[in-house]
């Protein structure tokens, strides 16, 4: 790690002790420099007990990084997400909230959407309406009512209050239908877990006093991205008492409004709530001058240039297709691995420093064919996304281990069913002329695993699909998806002192394991949003037409959603510490094989 001298105002900021302080600072100001530093100092203090928050499980795991694995640091600190915070109280106290055992995470899109189905299966007025819809409609009937019920929990309201005065007064029935059958599943969704940690800090002032108690500290990173529920989980976790919180973000970077977060939390509610002191850190330690001047053109800015100025890259490639936009970033990536060095850049050029980000996944599709033509290795980067498996054996193992930690699971128990065409997976004969006839051993294996045996049973089934008669590239498959499981195993027992098969199925779920496959090598390929909080040498910037980034339903809507697009850009440009190529096509495949005009985004017009 390279030593780096903090600035006077990132040193006053370190040295903060009790009271609530909430700290805005422009992109590559040092934020989380800052806030690690300050949680390493106060966790050496003899009253250093620390709340450290974060949005992803990758700025965790960086900020565990820089804080070493000191015992000091490992008994007085607590860095995680809000997901893991909340779910690691919920496996203490799931009982006060009314489930007899630990309620499991249904993680996956497909299982909400699968829930509710059931719920409106379950009542006729809904059944009937659906029913008769068409295919289209029914998917976005479904989409409406599950994000009524996600609406629902991160605005902290209840279903009757959210219907009120809205078209979609009729969800309000499935939502607790909806919340009826999670709970006969013994199962909780995403949302749940914050909003049931907010629900028992709420009703039960001494469980919320424990917690109090237990930190000294709390810090939060990325605050612009506080929704309401974990805006008020904090509130409730810190009572009437509880003061010495400090707050870090940076509202241009504001870019989850779909997920209801708002900067207002941090700006205006926090402020009063807790009558934080406002400091302010506006200069960029991170980006070359080209790239913090283009980032301040793009959102009028003025922040500084710091110490030393390196002058680095910023230019705007107009591509005649999406094919000659790939050419000009694969080009320019094999001229600047060919050059192997830069004055600009520390150390020799290499895969690692090199990222491509677009807007949404989609856009990667011709660089990918380029970078594979020219056997350039690369690698999409992962956010908090669970683990997921591709191989009809391993999806097998997936749903088998499910049910076998929760045998209330009926969900998956259907799913797995359906997946074997077999009537009862209890069944040894009907699974051995299942669809899938190695189910049988998949199954035998698990009945007595335990996470004591789990590493021996791994290696069981990785013989017993080396001996099976799968086909050699479905083989691979399943073989490499057992060994990434593996690696998520280690990993995770790496992290867990009391280990417990139900402990690393919520881990996998929840993505804590994510780190733990060395697979990423080669050049990154990530959306922006899964970017966030990190840096990159050299970016590349591709797909900035118009109604891409910014994406045309922002477009359509304006107003505030068009702004967060604005600050995804300005995420985007400040991930650069040194070059910054932004590339748009002027013309685009459709899927219907037409080729549509394209213009160059809005955000870009001033800078060229
Ligand atoms: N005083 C300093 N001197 C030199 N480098 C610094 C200093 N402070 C921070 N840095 C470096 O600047 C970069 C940006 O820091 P950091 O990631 O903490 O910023 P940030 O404000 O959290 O960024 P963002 O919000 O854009 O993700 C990092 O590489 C960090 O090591």
């Amino acid at each position: 790690m390279q030593q780096i001298n903090l600035s006077p105002k990132q040193q006053e900021i370190v040295g903060l002790n009790e009271g609530a302080f909430l700290i805005l600072a422009s992109a590559g100001s040092g934020k989380t420099r800052v806030l690690t530093e300050r949680i390493k100092r106060l966790s050496e203090s003899p009253n250093g007990k620390i709340l450290a928050i974060t949005f992803t499980n990758k700025a965790a795991a960086e900020i565990r990084e820089r804080l070493g694995t000191s015992d000091r640091i490992k008994k007085n600190v607590f860095v995680g997400t809000f997901h893991s915070f909340c779910q690691s109280i919920l496996e203490l106290r799931f009982k006060l909230l009314g489930y007899s055992k630990m309620p499991h995470i249904f993680e996956d899109d497909a299982d909400r959407i699968e829930l509710i189905k059931q719920a409106i299966k379950s009542v006729p007025y809904f059944d009937s309406i659906y029913n008769d819809l068409e295919p289209k409609k029914k998917n976005q009937y479904t989409y409406n009512a599950l994000q009524f019920i996600s609406t629902v929990k991160r605005e902290v309201l209840t279903a009757e209050e959210l219907a009120e005065g809205s078209e979609n007064n009729e969800y309000e029935y499935l939502y607790e239908t909806y919340q009826d059958i999670l709970k006969s599943n013994n199962a909780i969704d995403f949302d749940d877990i914050i909003r049931l940690v907010y629900e028992l800090f709420t009703n039960n002032e001494s469980v919320a006093n424990l917690y109090r108690k237990s930190y000294s500290y709390i810090c939060i990173d990325e605050c612009q991205d506080l929704n309401k529920l974990q805006y008020y989980l904090l509130k409730s976790l810190c009572g009437n008492t509880f003061k010495s919180i400090m707050m870090v973000g940076d509202p241009n970077q504001a870019i989850y409004g779909f997920n209801g977060s708002a900067a207002s939390f941090m700006e205006e509610d926090f402020v009063s709530d807790f009558a934080a002191n406002k400091i302010t850190l506006d200069e960029n330690y991170r980006c070359s001058k080209s790239v913090i001047e283009a980032s301040n053109v793009l959102m009028n800015l003025e922040v500084e240039v710091v110490n030393f100025v390196i002058p680095g890259v910023f230019e705007i490639y107009e591509a005649s297709s999406e094919n000659d936009e790939a050419q000009f970033v694969v080009g320019t990536i094999k001229k600047l691995l060919k050059a192997t060095t830069h004055k600009d850049i520390e150390g020799d050029i290499t895969f690692d420093k090199i990222s491509i980000l677009g807007r949404n996944k989609y856009v990667f599709t011709q660089v990918e064919e380029e970078l594979r033509a020219e056997s350039i290795p690369f690698y999409y980067k992962s956010g908090n996304a669970s683990i997921k498996f591709s191989s009809a054996s391993m999806k097998a193992f997936d749903l088998f281990f499910r049910v076998k930690i929760n045998p209330l699971d009926k969900l998956h128990q259907k799913r797995l069913e359906d997946m074997l065409k077999v009537g009862d997976i209890n069944s040894s004969e009907e699974l051995k002329s299942s669809k899938l006839p190695i189910a049988s051993d998949i199954k035998c294996l698990l009945d007595n695993a335990s996470i004591d045996n789990f590493h021996i049973k791994i290696n069981e089934l990785k013989s017993i699909f080396n001996n099976s008669d799968l086909e050699d590239d479905e083989k691979k498959l399943t073989l490499d998806e057992l060994n990434d499981l593996e690696n998520h195993l280690v990993q995770y027992k790496k992290q867990n002192l009391k280990p417990s098969l139900d402990g690393f199925k919520s881990a996998l779920a929840l993505g804590l394991t994510n780190n733990s496959t060395n697979k990423e090598t080669g050049i990154c390929l990530s959306t922006v949003h899964t970017m966030k909080g990190q840096e990159s040498e050299i970016v590349f910037l591709i797909g900035m037409d118009d109604g891409t980034f910014p994406d045309f339903r922002a477009v359509n809507k304006g107003g505030e959603e068009l702004q967060q697009e604005k600050n995804n850009t300005y995420v985007a440009f400040t991930r650069a510490k040194r070059f910054l190529y932004v590339s748009y096509p002027k013309k685009r495949l459709m899927p219907w094989g037409d080729h549509k005009a394209k213009t160059i985004s809005r955000f870009l017009k001033p800078l060229v």
